[in-house]
């Protein structure tokens, strides 16, 4: 029997209505060569522009949408010009996060032998980052205090966010071993030595831990962490990590694998889930057809994989596996790659190639 999954789509600002478009067309050719899986694309305003003319970020009606959905696919919202009365950018992705309790922000970095990366060790590197996304150094945001003369944001750590927040990380090293991809082990970045929310958050995890001994548990402080991402990124496996310093991070693991336009990300709570590359709305190259959408496809590939173990779809899990290989393949060939790595394909035919290479591949 075939399954039907409705996806809100949210296409947003920039250069995000160029990479959502051809993502779908991939999704929706591989809905037409499956039997066992369907799709339907509800489309729906959020963002900079639709701020800009209509006075909200993120409409009720949109929301509900996306409450309504099996999975949600977002391209990326914000634009600098376009500010709330307090000066911060709109930012309805926080306000999804947040609304759906999208606690675990899961941001892969993998680079693969070819693949441009500013490293220069040959070693393969294939670890996840998991960033706590609804609460952290975001907790206060949009609520901060600030007078002439000082300005505070607080940072909360919940044991309850935290539980949960550990305990998908230990699950997600128990499968990545499974499948023969990982260590058994994961890391609790955090910067302990010096706040205490850290050392409470770092006891959570040692709690949680407990609960796997079959697995490796081990801790490491953030700045460490950011070297050793530079120096040493094969020893990784499953990080885990607060919002911010997760946030800051993840644009690091972008700029190893090459550039943004690699990286895909997964925010994931209890039943709901939205999928969106790290990087932004990027203003500068906007309108000109040239975006890689290699981050955006990757992030429908972790909708596949994601849908399809909820739903016990193993096909889905495995188109999941073959669109991500597909864009491997593409940009090790580094034939259709788009500017930003090096290419001169511009976005539609950057995505061609990948479907060509699926459907050599089927
Ligand atoms: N998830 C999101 O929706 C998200 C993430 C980050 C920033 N933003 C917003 O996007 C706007 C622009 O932010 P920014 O300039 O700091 O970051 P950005 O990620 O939009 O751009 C940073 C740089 O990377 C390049 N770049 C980004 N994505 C690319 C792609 N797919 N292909 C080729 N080049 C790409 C841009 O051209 C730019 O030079 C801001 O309003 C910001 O708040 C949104
Ligand atoms: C645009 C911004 C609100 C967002 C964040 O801070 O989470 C982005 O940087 C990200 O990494 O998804
Ligand atoms: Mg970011």
């Amino acid at each position: 029997m075939t399954q039907k999954f409705k996806i809100a789509v949210f296409e947003g600002d920039g250069i995000g209505p160029e990479i959502m478009a051809p993502t779908v067309a991939i999704l929706k050719k591989f809905s037409q060569l499956r039997s066992d899986y369907t799709f339907e694309f509800n489309t729906v305003p959020a963002g900079a522009a639709h701020y800009a003319t209509t006075g909200e970020s993120l409409p009720e009606a949109s929301l509900q949408t996306a409450k309504d959905s099996d999975a949600i696919l977002l391209s990326a919202m914000g634009l600098p010009s376009v500010r709330y009365e307090d000066g911060t950018e709109i930012s309805p992705q926080i306000d999804l996060r947040k609304e759906l309790n999208l606690y675990a922000g899961v941001r892969p970095v993998r680079i693969s032998r070819g693949q441009r990366t500013p490293l220069k060790s040959e070693a393969e590197v294939d670890f996840i980052l998991i960033r706590e996304s609804t609460e952290g150094l975001f907790h206060s945001q949009g609520s901060g205090e600030v007078s002439d003369t000082v300005a505070r944001e607080t940072l909360q750590i919940s044991r309850e966010t935290s539980e949960k927040l550990f305990k998908f990380s230990f699950e997600l090293a128990r499968l990545r071993q499974k499948s023969g991809r990982g260590q058994g082990r994961v890391t609790c970045v955090d910067k302990a030595n010096v706040f205490r929310a850290f050392a409470f958050f770092r006891a959570i995890f040692d709690e949680e831990a407990a609960r796997y001994p079959e697995l490796i548990a081990d801790h490491a402080y953030v700045d460490a962490t950011a070297l050793w991402m530079v120096e040493k990124p094969e020893s990784f496996d499953v990080l885990v990590t607060e919002n911010m310093f997760g946030d800051i991070l993840s644009d690091l693991g972008a700029g190893l694998m090459g550039g943004l336009g690699l990286a895909p990300s997964a925010d994931i709570g209890d039943t709901a889930a939205v999928f969106q590359p790290c990087h932004g709305s990027a203003p500068d190259i906007a309108g000109q057809g040239i975006a890689n959408p290699f981050a955006m496809v990757l992030s429908a590939a972790m909708m596949l994989e994601w849908l399809g173990i909820n739903h016990n779809q193993p096909t889905m899990v495995g188109d999941g596996t073959l669109l991500r290989l597909a864009v491997e393949a593409v940009v090790a060939r580094g034939v259709y790659t788009t500017r930003d790595l090096g290419g001169s394909a511009n976005t539609e035919q950057a995505c061609a190639a990948v479907l060509e290479h699926i459907l050599e591949s089927l």
